[in-house]
């Protein structure tokens, strides 16, 4: 069975997420495709979720909270029911304005369930008219304009016909100064050549890693799974080892054959291990920026024949 695919549509309140996630709900009907929505609003009533009412379209919402901070449990569930229920073959994730890219793929990777997904990429509208005003809000709110472009994979400047030739110009600067990665289009009404965001994707692939580009690299996801127990020692050494830019891991880890797994966290260069009461799959979700996943892959097999060998003496 082929693996999930998923888009996560970001991009700062009213910039044109719902528009988009429209074209791409009618794209899907052409396409026949098992489609599946996640709707994240802060609000306790959700104003958007008509764009999914359609009865081939499994719609879930998640109400009263930021699935990057307050709620991240509730998705889990929510994603794991949609998995095992609805079984869909694309899921669209439209994300509150508020909420910051890394943060929301670590709220959608739970090693429970990671490997199902292909993470297709992160779609970021951006509201012209507010990016060209945005110094007159606050820093935390130009902060995090600024992060949903430096994340994105494709990025949809909207409200082109309310800019000026250049304004227009001045912003696709900015832009891709802050993003030289991710394809930028400018667009009214988030109206997008579909194929072109169909060819995204940011999982990790066996198959086609060795084709990657420097260029083609930004925000990546790779999920390894082991096959047994590792040496506890020899992975805080591959711990300390780590490049910076990895911003995130968990997953379940066995540091013995005969006991549980520990569920592992590690965020910004800090481990926790919590001890899990039963055997679950050996699953572990890396989410970076900029890295040759393939040479992280390597060194997880090692620690795992480093451990066969020496059980095996
Ligand atoms: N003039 C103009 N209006 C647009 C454009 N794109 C979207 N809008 C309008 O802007 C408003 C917000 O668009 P939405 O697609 O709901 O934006 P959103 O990002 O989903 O908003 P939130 O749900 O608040 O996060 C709607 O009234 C749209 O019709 C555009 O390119 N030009």
């Amino acid at each position: 069975m082929h693996n999930t695919e998923v888009y996560i549509l970001s991009g700062f309140l009213g910039s044109g997420k719902t528009t988009l996630l429209k074209r791409l709900l009618e794209n899907e009907r052409l396409l026949g495709r098992k489609t599946a929505v996640m709707m994240n609003e802060l609000g306790k009533v959700s104003i958007d979720s008509e764009v999914a009412r359609d009865e081939d379209i499994a719609l879930k919402e998640l109400l009263g909270g930021c699935i990057c901070c307050s709620i991240q449990d509730k998705l889990e569930a929510q994603l794991q029911g949609l998995l095992i229920n609805e079984k869909p073959e694309v899921i669209y994730i439209e994300t509150t304005g508020a909420a910051h890219p890394v943060e929301v793929l670590d709220a959608i990777l739970s090693p429970l369930f990671a490997d199902q997904f292909t993470i297709k990429g992160i779609v970021t509208t951006v509201d012209g008219l507010r990016w060209r005003d945005r110094t007159a809000v606050g820093p935390q709110l130009q902060q995090l304009l600024l992060e949903q472009v430096r994340h994105a994979d494709f990025i949809l400047i909207n409200k082109m016909d309310e800019l000026s030739e250049s304004e227009q110009a001045k912003i696709i600067f900015e832009i891709q100064g802050i993003n030289p990665v991710a394809r930028c289009l400018f667009t009214n009404f988030s109206q997008v050549a579909i194929d072109e965001l169909r060819k995204l994707t940011l999982s990790f692939d066996k198959k086609t890693s060795s084709s990657f580009s420097k260029k083609a690299l930004n925000l990546t996801t790779f999920v390894y799974q082991f096959q047994g127990p590792i040496s506890h020692v020899e992975f805080e050494e591959f711990l300390m080892d780590l490049p910076e830019m990895i911003y995130r891991i968990k997953g379940y880890v066995k540091f013995d054959a005969s006991s549980k797994p520990y569920l592992f966290q590690y965020s910004y260069g800090m481990p926790f291990y919590m001890k899990e009461e039963m055997n679950l799959p050996l699953n572990l979700v890396l989410i970076g920026e900029n890295i040759y996943w393939s040479e992280i892959e390597a060194k997880l097999k090692k620690l795992e024949n480093d451990f066969k060998i020496q059980t095996e003496k």
